[in-house]
C-alpha cells in the first residue's frame, strides 16, 4: 500500500478531532501500517462555515457521491449522524468496496446486522468503537478480549451528556436548563439531545453492547428505556440523604438463556463503583462467568476522545489490509434472543409519595405491598408544606417488577394517594 485515503462525512465535533489525529499522530500511522494516511474529501452541509480545524477548503463538497463513487478511497469515516440518508450512504460506500468506520449509534442500532452483512458480502470492514462510549475500548474488550467468556452481567453509564448535567445538578446545585446548554456547547451532547435526556441515545448503545455481550441480536425496541428528565431537585436531596447518588444506568442482564435490557435513572449506593463516575466520564461494568468483575472507564463523548477510537478503528482496518483479511472479522449472533418477562426481573425500588395526612393511610399503603410481599428497607412519613399532606419516601427490598408495577397501580386507585411523585431503581443499600 503507497497511501491510505480517506472520505470523511461529517467535520463538526467528531470530524474535526478526526482531521487532528490523522495530521498529528502521521508517524505513530505510518509506524503501525506502513504507508501515510490522507483525508482525500470531506463531506459537510455548509462549505462556507467557520471550522475548528486548518483544513484546506478545497478539500469539501457537499455532495456525498463525490466521497462514494470515488475509486481512490478507501475508507470512509461517517461522523455526520442520521439515519436513513446516512444508512444509504454507507451501502452504496460498502458495495463499492469501501471499509467504513462510524461513530453512529443511532444506526448501528437500528441497522447495524443489515449493514454488517453487506459489509461482509463485499470483502469490507465496518468497525464502529466510536458509537458505544467514545473513547473507551468496550466494544474491542467484549469481542476480542472477552472473547473465551461468558458475560453474564453489563452495568453501564454510557451516555457523557446525561451524566455531565446529572453531576453538575447534585454537586453544584445547578440548574438543568443551564447545564444542558453547557453540554451542548462542548460538543457532548446530539444534534437533538432529546435522544440524550430521554434515555435514547444510551437504550442505543445498550442496544449494541449486549448484541455484541450477550451474542444475541438485541432491538432498540427490546430496551425498556426511561431518561432524566423528569429527577427533580427533591429527588437529588432525598437520594443524599439515604446515601445514594442519581445516575442514568443502562443495565443488560442475563439468567439462564434470558436476558433483560434497560435505561433508566438509578439511586446507586455511594460505595458503588460507578457512583464515583462524573461529569461526562462512562463506564461499563461487564460480569463474566470466568473472568469475573471487569470495569471500563473513559471518557464518553467530546471531540478527540471520540475521535481516538475512529482513528484506532481505521488502524484495524489498514492492518487488516496488510494481511488481507478485510471482512473477515464481524461474527453473527449464537444466540436466538428470550426476553425475560416482568415477573423473572428483579430490583429494589425508590418511591415517593404524596398522601392525605390521615390516620389509617401509611397501614392501607404498607399493606398492599405485604399483598405482593415486598418489604421494606427504608420507610419514612415526612410532613409537606400542603396542608393536609404527608410524604412517604421508601425503599423496597429486592421485587419483582410484576408485583412493583402491580403496587403501584394499586397505589394510584387510592383515594389516600394524591400523587406518586417519583420513582427508581436502587442499586446497593442505604445509609
Ligand atoms: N459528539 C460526541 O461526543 C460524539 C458523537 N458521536 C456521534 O458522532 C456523529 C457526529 O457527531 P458530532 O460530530 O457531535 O456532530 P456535529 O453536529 O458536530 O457534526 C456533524 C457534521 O456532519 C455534517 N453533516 C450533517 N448532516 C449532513 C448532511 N446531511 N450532509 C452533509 N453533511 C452533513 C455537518 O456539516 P456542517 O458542519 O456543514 O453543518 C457537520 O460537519 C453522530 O453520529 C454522533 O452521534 C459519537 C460519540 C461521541
Ligand atoms: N451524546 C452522546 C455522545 C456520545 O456518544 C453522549 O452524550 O454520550
Ligand atoms: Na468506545
Amino acid at each position: 500500500m503507497e497511501m491510505i485515503s480517506i472520505g470523511l462525512l461529517g467535520l463538526g465535533t467528531v470530524g474535526t478531532g478526526v482531521v487532528k489525529i490523522i495530521e498529528n499522530h502521521q508517524d505513530k500511522l505510518m509506524h503501525q501500517v506502513g504507508c501515510p494516511v490522507q483525508i482525500k474529501k470531506v463531506l459537510v452541509k455548509d462549505i462556507n462555515k467557520q471550522r475548528a480545524v486548518d483544513i484546506n477548503v478545497n478539500l469539501l463538497t457537499t455532495d456525498a457521491e463525490e466521497i462514494i463513487n470515488d475509486a481512490d478511497i478507501d475508507v470512509v469515516i461517517e461522523v455526520m449522524g442520521g439515519v436513513e440518508e446516512t444508512r444509504d450512504y454507507l451501502l452504496k460506500a460498502l458495495r463499492n468496496r469501501k471499509h467504513v468506520v462510524t461513530a453512529n449509534k443511532d444506526l448501528m442500532a437500528l441497522y447495524g446486522s443489515e449493514l454488517l452483512t453487506t459489509a461482509s458480502e463485499n470483502g469490507c470492514d465496518l468497525f464502529y468503537e466510536a458509537s458505544v462510549a467514545g473513547g473507551i475500548p468496550i466494544l474491542r474488550s467484549l469481542v476480542d478480549g472477552l472473547a473465551s467468556d461468558r458475560i453474564t452481567k453489563m452495568m453501564g453509564i454510557v451516555n457523557g451528556t446525561t451524566n455531565f448535567i446529572l453531576t453538575k445538578m447534585s454537586k453544584q446545585g445547578s440548574a438543568y436548563e443551564e447545564v444542558l446548554k453547557e453540554a451542548q456547547q462542548l460538543g457532548y451532547a446530539e444534534a437533538d439531545p432529546t435522544s440524550d435526556v430521554e434515555g435514547l441515545d444510551a437504550a442505543r448503545k445498550m442496544a449494541i453492547l449486549s448484541t455484541l455481550g450477550f451474542s444475541m441480536k438485541i432491538d432498540l425496541d427490546d430496551v425498556k428505556v426511561k431518561g432524566i428528565t423528569s429527577i427533580t431537585e427533591e429527588d437529588l436531596g432525598y437520594g443524599k440523604k439515604l446515601g445514594y447518588t442519581m445516575k442514568l444506568i443502562g443495565i443488560a442482564h442475563r439468567e439462564g438463556e434470558k436476558v433483560e435490557v434497560s435505561v433508566q435513572p438509578t439511586l446507586l449506593s455511594e460505595s458503588h463503583p460507578l457512583a464515583s463516575v462524573n461529569d461526562e466520564y462512562n463506564a461499563v461494568y461487564v460480569y463474566g462467568e470466568a473472568v469475573g468483575e471487569t470495569m471500563f472507564y473513559g471518557p464518553g463523548a467530546g471531540s478527540l476522545p471520540t475521535a481516538t477510537a475512529i482513528v484506532s478503528d481505521l488502524v484495524g482496518v489498514m492492518k487488516n489490509m496488510r494481511l488481507g483479511v478485510n471482512g473477515k472479522s464481524a461474527v453473527t449472533p449464537q444466540y436466538e434472543k428470550i426476553l425475560k418477562e416482568p415477573s423473572e426481573i428483579y430490583s429494589k425500588y425508590f418511591l415517593r409519595l404524596h398522601v392525605k395526612d390521615e390516620v389509617g393511610v401509611f397501614a392501607t399503603i404498607t399493606s398492599i405491598f405485604s399483598e405482593h410481599h415486598v418489604s421494606f428497607e427504608k420507610i419514612l412519613q415526612l410532613p409537606v408544606k400542603e396542608k393536609g399532606l404527608a410524604e412517604i419516601v421508601l425503599v423496597t427490598h429486592q421485587a419483582a417488577l410484576q408485583d412493583y408495577e402491580d403496587i403501584l397501580v394499586k397505589l394510584r386507585d387510592l383515594q389516600a394517594v394524591k400523587e406518586i411523585k417519583s420513582s427508581y431503581r436502587v442499586e446497593g443499600s442505604s445509609k
